[in-house]
Protein backbone atom coordinates (compact mmCIF):
# COMPACT_ATOMS: atom_id res chain seq x y z
CA UNK A 1 0.00 0.00 0.00
CA UNK A 2 1.70 3.24 -0.79
CA UNK A 3 0.85 6.50 1.15
CA UNK A 4 1.05 9.97 -0.43
CA UNK A 5 1.24 12.78 2.56
CA UNK A 6 -0.17 16.36 0.47
CA UNK A 7 0.17 19.48 1.93
CA UNK A 8 0.20 18.04 5.71
CA UNK A 9 1.13 20.64 8.54
CA UNK A 10 0.75 20.70 12.49
CA UNK A 11 0.61 23.56 15.35
CA UNK A 12 0.32 22.94 18.64
CA UNK A 13 -0.77 26.32 20.17
CA UNK A 14 2.19 28.47 18.95
CA UNK A 15 4.52 25.41 18.26
CA UNK A 16 4.90 25.12 14.50
CA UNK A 17 5.26 20.84 14.85
CA UNK A 18 5.30 20.44 11.49
CA UNK A 19 5.84 22.76 8.33
CA UNK A 20 3.28 21.91 5.34
CA UNK A 21 4.72 18.25 4.06
CA UNK A 22 4.16 16.31 0.77
CA UNK A 23 6.02 13.02 0.66
CA UNK A 24 5.23 10.02 -1.12
CA UNK A 25 5.63 6.25 0.34
CA UNK A 26 6.10 3.34 -2.28
CA UNK A 27 4.36 0.18 -1.83
CA UNK A 28 6.59 -2.61 0.13
CA UNK A 29 8.71 0.18 0.78
CA UNK A 30 10.49 0.57 4.17
CA UNK A 31 11.26 4.02 5.28
CA UNK A 32 12.98 5.59 8.10
CA UNK A 33 12.13 9.44 9.43
CA UNK A 34 15.04 10.53 10.65
CA UNK A 35 15.78 13.72 12.94
CA UNK A 36 16.85 15.28 16.17
CA UNK A 37 14.37 15.44 19.14
CA UNK A 38 11.44 17.85 18.42
CA UNK A 39 12.09 17.48 14.38
CA UNK A 40 8.29 16.55 13.93
CA UNK A 41 8.82 12.78 13.57
CA UNK A 42 6.33 11.56 16.09
CA UNK A 43 3.84 14.07 14.79
CA UNK A 44 4.54 13.08 11.35
CA UNK A 45 3.90 9.07 12.50
CA UNK A 46 1.04 9.66 14.30
CA UNK A 47 -0.66 11.94 11.44
CA UNK A 48 0.19 9.05 9.06
CA UNK A 49 -1.92 6.40 11.62
CA UNK A 50 -4.69 8.98 12.24
CA UNK A 51 -3.98 9.47 15.95
CA UNK A 52 -3.68 13.00 15.19
CA UNK A 53 -5.26 15.42 12.77
CA UNK A 54 -3.39 17.61 9.92
CA UNK A 55 -4.07 21.18 10.30
CA UNK A 56 -7.47 22.15 8.41
CA UNK A 57 -5.70 25.81 7.62
CA UNK A 58 -4.43 27.56 5.53
CA UNK A 59 -4.93 24.75 3.75
CA UNK A 60 -6.41 21.58 3.95
CA UNK A 61 -4.23 18.51 4.13
CA UNK A 62 -4.82 15.10 2.32
CA UNK A 63 -3.37 11.58 3.35
CA UNK A 64 -3.93 8.13 0.49
CA UNK A 65 -3.54 4.90 1.17
CA UNK A 66 -3.27 3.81 -2.22
CA UNK A 67 -6.42 5.40 -3.92
CA UNK A 68 -8.08 5.90 -0.66
CA UNK A 69 -8.44 9.17 0.60
CA UNK A 70 -8.12 8.03 4.57
CA UNK A 71 -7.51 11.59 5.80
CA UNK A 72 -10.41 11.44 7.93
CA UNK A 73 -10.99 7.83 8.44
CA UNK A 74 -10.36 7.03 11.70
CA UNK A 75 -7.34 5.37 13.37
CA UNK A 76 -8.96 1.72 13.40
CA UNK A 77 -10.45 1.74 10.36
CA UNK A 78 -6.43 2.69 8.08
CA UNK A 79 -5.48 -1.00 8.76
CA UNK A 80 -2.22 -0.12 10.55
CA UNK A 81 -0.67 -1.74 12.71
CA UNK A 82 1.70 -0.11 15.42
CA UNK A 83 5.26 -1.13 17.41
CA UNK A 84 6.14 1.65 20.55
CA UNK A 85 9.21 1.76 22.27
CA UNK A 86 7.78 0.45 25.26
CA UNK A 87 6.31 -2.63 24.04
CA UNK A 88 2.59 -2.46 25.43
CA UNK A 89 2.11 -6.00 25.50
CA UNK A 90 -0.74 -6.98 28.31
CA UNK A 91 0.56 -7.80 30.87
CA UNK A 92 -1.77 -10.58 32.25
CA UNK A 93 -2.06 -12.21 28.77
CA UNK A 94 0.37 -14.96 27.27
CA UNK A 95 2.70 -14.70 24.09
CA UNK A 96 -0.26 -16.26 22.42
CA UNK A 97 -3.03 -14.26 23.82
CA UNK A 98 -1.36 -11.28 23.39
CA UNK A 99 -0.72 -11.94 19.25
CA UNK A 100 -4.20 -13.01 18.92
CA UNK A 101 -5.63 -9.89 20.45
CA UNK A 102 -6.18 -8.26 17.42
CA UNK A 103 -7.59 -11.11 15.82
CA UNK A 104 -10.17 -12.33 18.66
CA UNK A 105 -11.57 -8.87 19.01
CA UNK A 106 -12.27 -8.49 15.10
CA UNK A 107 -16.16 -8.34 14.33
CA UNK A 108 -17.42 -11.56 14.05
CA UNK A 109 -18.22 -11.16 9.97
CA UNK A 110 -14.73 -10.53 9.47
CA UNK A 111 -12.80 -12.46 12.35
CA UNK A 112 -11.07 -15.58 11.66
CA UNK A 113 -12.31 -19.18 13.03
CA UNK A 114 -10.04 -20.16 15.98
CA UNK A 115 -8.59 -22.52 14.36
CA UNK A 116 -7.22 -20.16 11.72
CA UNK A 117 -6.33 -18.04 14.04
CA UNK A 118 -4.37 -20.65 15.67
CA UNK A 119 -2.46 -20.99 12.80
CA UNK A 120 -1.91 -17.82 11.64
CA UNK A 121 -0.51 -16.72 15.20
CA UNK A 122 1.96 -20.11 15.29
CA UNK A 123 3.06 -19.07 12.28
CA UNK A 124 4.15 -15.38 13.55
CA UNK A 125 5.57 -17.06 16.43
CA UNK A 126 7.50 -19.48 14.41
CA UNK A 127 8.88 -16.20 12.15
CA UNK A 128 10.25 -14.31 14.99
CA UNK A 129 11.31 -17.65 16.62
CA UNK A 130 9.33 -17.61 20.04
CA UNK A 131 6.77 -20.30 19.26
CA UNK A 132 8.38 -22.08 22.33
CA UNK A 133 8.17 -19.27 24.95
CA UNK A 134 3.76 -19.12 23.92
CA UNK A 135 2.89 -19.81 26.81
CA UNK A 136 5.04 -16.96 29.12
CA UNK A 137 3.93 -14.25 30.26
CA UNK A 138 4.91 -10.65 28.67
CA UNK A 139 7.09 -10.63 32.41
CA UNK A 140 9.18 -13.64 31.65
CA UNK A 141 10.49 -12.49 28.46
CA UNK A 142 13.27 -10.42 27.83
CA UNK A 143 12.91 -6.48 26.22
CA UNK A 144 14.12 -7.96 22.84
CA UNK A 145 11.92 -11.15 23.09
CA UNK A 146 9.10 -8.45 24.74
CA UNK A 147 9.71 -6.63 21.40
CA UNK A 148 9.32 -9.50 19.03
CA UNK A 149 6.19 -10.66 20.84
CA UNK A 150 4.97 -6.59 20.05
CA UNK A 151 6.42 -7.12 16.56
CA UNK A 152 3.97 -10.19 15.67
CA UNK A 153 1.22 -8.88 16.98
CA UNK A 154 1.30 -5.79 15.09
CA UNK A 155 1.39 -8.42 11.91
CA UNK A 156 -0.86 -10.47 13.28
CA UNK A 157 -3.87 -8.27 11.54
CA UNK A 158 -2.12 -8.02 8.56
CA UNK A 159 -2.14 -4.47 8.03
CA UNK A 160 -1.34 -2.89 4.84
CA UNK A 161 0.73 -0.54 6.84
CA UNK A 162 3.22 -1.02 9.90
CA UNK A 163 4.16 2.17 11.70
CA UNK A 164 6.87 2.26 14.38
CA UNK A 165 7.92 4.70 17.03
CA UNK A 166 11.67 4.04 17.95
CA UNK A 167 11.28 0.30 18.45
CA UNK A 168 13.89 -0.23 19.50
CA UNK A 169 14.76 2.82 21.76
CA UNK A 170 15.09 1.26 25.31
CA UNK A 171 16.93 -1.91 24.01
CA UNK A 172 20.93 -2.34 24.33
CA UNK A 173 22.71 -2.12 20.70
CA UNK A 174 23.19 -6.18 20.33
CA UNK A 175 19.78 -6.67 20.41
CA UNK A 176 19.02 -3.62 18.76
CA UNK A 177 20.82 -4.89 16.06
CA UNK A 178 18.68 -8.18 16.54
CA UNK A 179 15.66 -6.45 16.00
CA UNK A 180 16.82 -4.39 13.11
CA UNK A 181 17.10 -7.33 10.95
CA UNK A 182 14.06 -9.05 12.67
CA UNK A 183 11.90 -6.01 10.95
CA UNK A 184 14.17 -6.23 7.90
CA UNK A 185 13.38 -9.83 7.06
CA UNK A 186 9.43 -10.04 8.12
CA UNK A 187 8.69 -6.80 5.78
CA UNK A 188 10.45 -8.65 2.80
CA UNK A 189 9.06 -11.40 3.49
CA UNK A 190 5.42 -9.94 4.11
CA UNK A 191 5.37 -7.40 1.58
CA UNK A 192 3.53 -4.60 3.77
CA UNK A 193 4.54 -0.79 3.70
CA UNK A 194 6.58 0.36 7.16
CA UNK A 195 7.57 3.81 8.49
CA UNK A 196 9.19 4.06 11.85
CA UNK A 197 10.61 6.43 13.73
CA UNK A 198 14.58 6.97 14.75
CA UNK A 199 17.31 9.51 15.94
CA UNK A 200 19.57 7.12 15.16
CA UNK A 201 21.87 7.56 11.94
CA UNK A 202 23.37 4.30 11.99
CA UNK A 203 19.67 2.94 12.39
CA UNK A 204 17.99 4.95 9.43
CA UNK A 205 21.03 4.05 7.51
CA UNK A 206 21.40 0.52 8.24
CA UNK A 207 17.37 -0.28 7.86
CA UNK A 208 15.78 1.85 5.52
CA UNK A 209 14.96 1.48 1.71
CA UNK A 210 15.01 5.38 1.92
CA UNK A 211 15.19 7.92 4.50
CA UNK A 212 13.06 11.13 5.55
CA UNK A 213 15.40 13.51 7.09
CA UNK A 214 13.84 15.96 9.37
CA UNK A 215 14.32 19.32 10.94
CA UNK A 216 12.46 21.23 12.68
CA UNK A 217 8.94 20.55 11.48
CA UNK A 218 10.82 20.87 7.65
CA UNK A 219 11.67 17.06 5.45
CA UNK A 220 15.58 18.31 4.69
CA UNK A 221 16.17 15.61 1.93
CA UNK A 222 14.93 12.14 0.99
CA UNK A 223 16.77 9.48 -0.14
CA UNK A 224 18.70 6.38 -0.02
CA UNK A 225 20.95 5.71 2.52
CA UNK A 226 23.61 5.53 0.16
CA UNK A 227 22.50 8.79 -1.55
CA UNK A 228 22.36 10.46 1.64
CA UNK A 229 25.47 9.49 3.04
CA UNK A 230 27.21 10.30 -0.05
CA UNK A 231 25.45 13.42 -1.23
CA UNK A 232 23.79 15.23 1.25
CA UNK A 233 21.74 18.45 0.20
CA UNK A 234 23.35 20.81 3.13
CA UNK A 235 25.04 21.30 5.68
CA UNK A 236 22.25 20.09 8.48
CA UNK A 237 22.18 16.53 6.15
CA UNK A 238 25.68 16.18 6.74
CA UNK A 239 26.36 17.09 10.02
CA UNK A 240 23.67 14.80 11.68
CA UNK A 241 24.50 11.73 9.36
CA UNK A 242 28.01 11.36 10.89
CA UNK A 243 31.20 12.73 12.90
CA UNK A 244 32.32 16.22 11.26
CA UNK A 245 35.81 17.55 11.96
CA UNK A 246 36.06 21.48 11.58
CA UNK A 247 38.81 23.53 9.64
CA UNK A 248 38.26 27.63 9.69
CA UNK A 249 40.51 29.55 8.27
CA UNK A 250 41.31 32.40 5.85
CA UNK A 251 42.05 31.83 1.91
CA UNK A 252 44.60 34.31 0.13
CA UNK A 253 46.02 32.95 -3.16
CA UNK A 254 45.18 29.47 -3.07
CA UNK A 255 46.21 28.68 0.70
CA UNK A 256 43.82 28.41 3.74
CA UNK A 257 45.62 29.34 6.66
CA UNK A 258 44.46 29.01 10.44
CA UNK A 259 47.44 29.68 13.29
CA UNK A 260 50.56 27.71 12.11
CA UNK A 261 48.03 25.57 10.03
CA UNK A 262 48.15 25.73 6.18
CA UNK A 263 46.50 24.03 3.47
CA UNK A 264 46.43 24.57 -0.70
CA UNK A 265 42.71 25.08 -2.02
CA UNK A 266 41.33 25.75 -4.94
CA UNK A 267 39.06 28.34 -3.30
CA UNK A 268 38.84 32.38 -4.01
CA UNK A 269 40.01 34.53 -1.28
CA UNK A 270 38.07 35.31 1.85
CA UNK A 271 36.92 33.51 4.81
CA UNK A 272 35.96 29.70 4.47
CA UNK A 273 35.05 26.62 6.24
CA UNK A 274 35.97 23.20 5.41
CA UNK A 275 34.50 19.75 7.11
CA UNK A 276 35.92 16.32 7.15
CA UNK A 277 34.73 12.99 8.32
CA UNK A 278 37.15 10.82 10.75
CA UNK A 279 37.57 8.72 8.11
CA UNK A 280 39.19 11.33 5.53
CA UNK A 281 41.76 12.49 7.75
CA UNK A 282 45.25 10.74 6.78
CA UNK A 283 48.19 10.78 9.90
CA UNK A 284 51.39 10.73 8.52
CA UNK A 285 54.81 11.94 9.67
CA UNK A 286 55.33 14.73 7.73
CA UNK A 287 53.48 17.55 6.28
CA UNK A 288 53.74 17.96 2.59
CA UNK A 289 53.91 20.62 0.42
CA UNK A 290 50.18 21.42 0.22
CA UNK A 291 49.40 20.77 3.03
CA UNK A 292 51.15 21.23 6.39
CA UNK A 293 48.48 20.64 9.43
CA UNK A 294 50.44 19.56 12.50
CA UNK A 295 48.36 17.59 15.39
CA UNK A 296 48.86 15.93 18.71
CA UNK A 297 47.40 12.92 19.79
CA UNK A 298 45.17 13.01 22.51
CA UNK A 299 43.26 9.89 22.95
CA UNK A 300 43.28 6.20 21.25
CA UNK A 301 40.39 3.64 21.37
CA UNK A 302 40.43 0.81 19.16
CA UNK A 303 36.67 -0.12 18.10
CA UNK A 304 36.51 -3.01 15.46
CA UNK A 305 38.24 -2.82 12.44
CA UNK A 306 39.54 0.83 13.19
CA UNK A 307 41.56 2.48 16.03
CA UNK A 308 39.60 5.73 16.49
CA UNK A 309 41.95 8.77 17.47
CA UNK A 310 41.29 11.78 18.96
CA UNK A 311 43.46 15.18 17.70
CA UNK A 312 44.07 18.76 19.36
CA UNK A 313 46.41 21.89 18.29
CA UNK A 314 46.45 24.96 18.78
CA UNK A 315 44.90 26.36 15.47
CA UNK A 316 41.57 23.91 16.09
CA UNK A 317 38.89 25.18 17.88
CA UNK A 318 37.44 22.10 19.08
CA UNK A 319 39.71 17.94 18.93
CA UNK A 320 39.03 16.17 15.61
CA UNK A 321 38.36 12.57 15.37
CA UNK A 322 40.50 10.33 13.06
CA UNK A 323 39.33 6.66 11.90
CA UNK A 324 42.58 4.65 11.18
CA UNK A 325 43.31 1.31 10.14
CA UNK A 326 45.33 -0.99 12.31
CA UNK A 327 47.83 -1.90 9.91
CA UNK A 328 48.25 2.28 9.86
CA UNK A 329 48.11 2.67 13.49
CA UNK A 330 51.03 0.10 14.09
CA UNK A 331 53.26 1.32 11.23
CA UNK A 332 53.05 5.12 12.74
CA UNK A 333 53.50 3.46 16.73
CA UNK A 334 50.94 5.81 17.61
CA UNK A 335 50.52 6.52 20.97
CA UNK A 336 49.00 9.73 23.68
CA UNK A 337 51.26 13.29 23.01
CA UNK A 338 52.69 12.03 19.68
CA UNK A 339 53.10 14.82 16.85
CA UNK A 340 51.94 14.21 13.81
CA UNK A 341 50.50 15.76 10.42
CA UNK A 342 46.92 15.55 9.50
CA UNK A 343 46.37 14.68 5.62
CA UNK A 344 42.81 15.92 3.95
CA UNK A 345 42.16 12.88 1.84
CA UNK A 346 39.20 15.32 1.38
CA UNK A 347 36.88 17.77 2.09
CA UNK A 348 33.45 19.03 2.07
CA UNK A 349 31.84 22.50 1.74
CA UNK A 350 28.82 24.02 2.10
CA UNK A 351 27.68 27.59 1.19
CA UNK A 352 24.17 28.46 2.71
CA UNK A 353 23.93 31.75 0.91
CA UNK A 354 24.61 30.16 -2.25
CA UNK A 355 21.54 27.70 -2.59
CA UNK A 356 22.40 25.75 -5.63
CA UNK A 357 25.17 23.49 -5.69
CA UNK A 358 25.26 23.87 -1.77
CA UNK A 359 27.91 21.30 -1.57
CA UNK A 360 31.25 21.21 -3.10
CA UNK A 361 33.54 18.31 -1.89
CA UNK A 362 37.23 18.22 -2.87
CA UNK A 363 39.71 15.44 -3.26
CA UNK A 364 43.02 16.79 -1.69
N1 LIG B 1 0.67 17.36 22.16
C1 LIG B 1 1.55 18.35 21.98
N2 LIG B 1 1.29 19.58 22.49
C2 LIG B 1 2.16 20.61 22.27
N3 LIG B 1 3.31 20.51 21.57
C3 LIG B 1 3.60 19.32 21.05
C4 LIG B 1 2.75 18.18 21.23
N4 LIG B 1 3.31 17.12 20.58
C5 LIG B 1 4.47 17.59 20.03
N5 LIG B 1 4.64 18.90 20.31
C6 LIG B 1 5.75 19.75 19.87
O1 LIG B 1 5.90 19.57 18.46
C7 LIG B 1 7.26 19.51 18.08
C8 LIG B 1 7.55 18.19 17.38
O2 LIG B 1 7.41 17.13 18.30
P1 LIG B 1 7.60 15.61 17.93
O3 LIG B 1 7.29 14.79 19.14
O4 LIG B 1 6.87 15.31 16.69
O5 LIG B 1 9.16 15.55 17.63
P2 LIG B 1 10.12 14.29 17.48
O6 LIG B 1 10.99 14.59 16.33
O7 LIG B 1 9.31 13.04 17.43
O8 LIG B 1 10.93 14.36 18.84
P3 LIG B 1 11.49 13.17 19.80
O9 LIG B 1 12.57 12.47 19.04
O10 LIG B 1 12.01 13.92 21.01
O11 LIG B 1 10.32 12.29 20.13
C9 LIG B 1 8.06 19.70 19.37
O12 LIG B 1 8.43 21.06 19.46
C10 LIG B 1 7.09 19.32 20.45
O13 LIG B 1 7.37 19.99 21.65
Amino acid sequence: MSIRLQNIAKHFANTQALEPINLDIHEGELVGLLGPSGSGKTTLLRIIAGLESADRSPQPGKILFGDRDVTHVHVRDRRIGFVFQHYALFRHMSVYDNVAFGLTVMPKKRRPSSGDIRARVFRLLEMVQLQHLANRLPAQLSGGQQQRVSLARALAVEPDVLLLDEPFGALDAKVRQDLRRWLRRLHDELNFTSVFVTHDQEEALELSDRVVVMSNGRIEQIDTPDTLYRAPKNRFVFEFLGDVNHLEGRVRNGVLTCGDAHLNVDLSDGDEELLLRPHEVRLAEEPSAECHLPVTVTAISPVGAEVRVELEADWLATPWQATVRHADFERLHMRRGQRLFAHPRQWHRFKEEAKIPEQQTRVA
